[in-house]
């Protein structure tokens, strides 16, 4: 079989020769087309690289990302983008590459995220997430429109015997490929509580008082709520549960120390393929119906309700903008449609254009974040809000995650549904934007639905 040590280290070794020779500390990064294999079992396979791990999977699964491993790190205190790009662009330059195959997601790739506000003061909940962090993982399995992938990277020094360390990749890649998914035992919820859930009741009337007075046009407003399990919950059974039941969803985990940030999110925020550039600005939320006539009516009422449009329409002129300045041909429709979820509803606008050249997938994510589905508008005076008001820290909630490669190709969704998981205790946070209209009865119940993704694949219910 083509993942026995002995094939993957040939084919590995055959790569090696191809980048030779390596002068400088480099990175080696080597792509091969493999047998097909489980994403999610390689991901278990990779629990003794705890805290060392991604996974992604797009919204129509064509794409499905698993790193296990640390390769390269670069993290970041500061405001990242900037600094994740220059790490980048530097570690490529000098970068010894095979990789024959001109698809997505493969040879070396960089996963990560980056704290929605950096000037928040820090909190201990997201102690083990810096304010930017990127990785390029040792081994890389990529999955991408049925077609496998396997990448390794790995930093080499000139001098050293990169045979052996090749051999010693190649068995422990091969057992990464060869496990079977086992079940995992799943932890009962033991309690289940929403962060004051009054007060934050009253934080959204006094938005909407703000708004009214003119400061502010609108601001989302999110809260939390903690589960406590039994035991330590599993990450893999997670994602297994969340790809079954969020489709038109991507699917994420990003792992750091002994916490990992997980998601189903509906929401891109950038998505660059040969250039092609592919935005989409969602906002606006109406339940689903038990029926199919109650569906269609509820879709119908979103579709024409003023408050929802409002919200809506804020993220479109805001996104527009932003992408012209970096784009051509920009094609945005005039009227939203909708966009259904397993859970609820959304108004939904596509944007297209096409990448100026000199600008990267990080210089748009960069333009782009925070949109009014996450901040506000104007963007400036609404982060000052939820940095005074939120009486908790957002961490990477609501923040670009996702990846990139060295073609410049790369997408990042906005990680909202999500959850940070730590040993038993999951940390789930919910939003909504709040215009003038917004009444925080409604809101609240708004936000109890967005938890929904993330507590139901828990075992938890409302
Ligand atoms: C901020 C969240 O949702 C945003 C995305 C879609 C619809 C939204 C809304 O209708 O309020 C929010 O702007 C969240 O789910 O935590
Ligand atoms: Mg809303």
């Amino acid at each position: 079989m083509f993942h026995t040590t002995s094939v993957l280290y040939e084919q590995l070794y055959k790569s090696f020769r191809n980048v030779q020779p390596i002068e400088t500390t480099t990175l080696m990064s080597i792509t091969t087309h493999i047998d097909p294999v489980d994403p999610l079992a390689f991901h278990q396979a990779g629990r003794s690289h705890q805290g060392e791990r991604f996974y992604w999977s797009n919204h129509d699964r064509t794409l499905t990302l698993v790193g296990v491993g640390q390769a390269v790190s670069v993290d970041s205190e500061q405001e990242g983008f900037q600094v994740t790009e220059e790490s980048w662009r530097k570690l490529l330059q000098a970068a010894a590459v095979d990789n024959p195959y001109s698809v997505s997601g493969t040879g070396p790739v960089a996963f990560g995220g980056f704290a929605f506000d950096p000037l928040k003061s820090p909190s201990a909940t997201w102690g083990d997430f810096p304010n930017s962090s990127m990785m390029v993982p040792t081994f890389l399995l990529t999955k991408y429109k049925g077609e496998y992938y396997i990448t390794i990277n790995t930093i080499v020094e000139p001098g050293t015997s990169v045979e052996f360390k090749l051999e010693s990749l190649a068995e422990t890649c091969s057992e990464l490929l060869e496990h079977a998914l086992a079940p995992e035992a799943t932890p009962y919820l033991v309690q289940q509580e929403e962060v004051a859930p009054e007060e934050w009741k009253h934080i959204v009337q006094k938005a909407t008082e703000e708004i009214k007075q003119g400061t502010l046009g609108k601001v989302v407003l999110a809260r939390e709520l903690i589960a406590t399990f039994s035991n330590d919950l599993h990450v893999t059974s997670l994602l297994s549960i969340l790809e079954k039941q969020q489709h038109q969803s991507y699917i994420f985990a990003f792992e750091r120390g002994e916490s990992c940030f997980v998601g189903a999110t509906p929401e891109r925020l950038v998505k660059v393929e040969d250039r092609q550039l592919l935005s989409t600005c969602l906002a606006g939320t109406i339940p689903r119906g038990g029926t199919k006539e109650e569906d269609e009516r509820l879709g119908t009422s979103l579709l024409t309700d003023e408050k929802n449009l409002q919200e809506h329409d804020f993220v479109v002129q805001m996104i527009r903008e932003a992408i012209e300045a970096c784009s051509d041909e920009v094609k945005v429709p005039t009227e939203p449609v909708l966009y259904p979820l397993r859970n609820l509803q959304h108004l939904y606008t596509p944007v297209q254009g096409k990448l100026r050249e000199n600008y990267s997938i990080l210089d748009v994510v960069k333009r782009l974040h925070p949109t009014p589905a996450l901040g506000g508008y104007p963007v400036k005076e609404s982060l000052e809000f939820i940095r005074n008001e939120e009486p908790f820290h957002r961490g990477w909630y609501a923040s670009p995650v996702g990846w990139f490669d060295a073609r410049d190709n790369g997408e990042f969704a906005v990680a909202i549904r999500s959850a940070l998981i730590h040993r038993n205790q999951a940390t789930l946070f919910a939003g909504c934007g709040v215009v003038e209209e917004s009444q925080p009865e409604v809101e609240y119940e708004e936000t109890a639905i967005k938890f929904l993704p993330m507590l139901n694949a828990l075992g938890g219910y409302l």
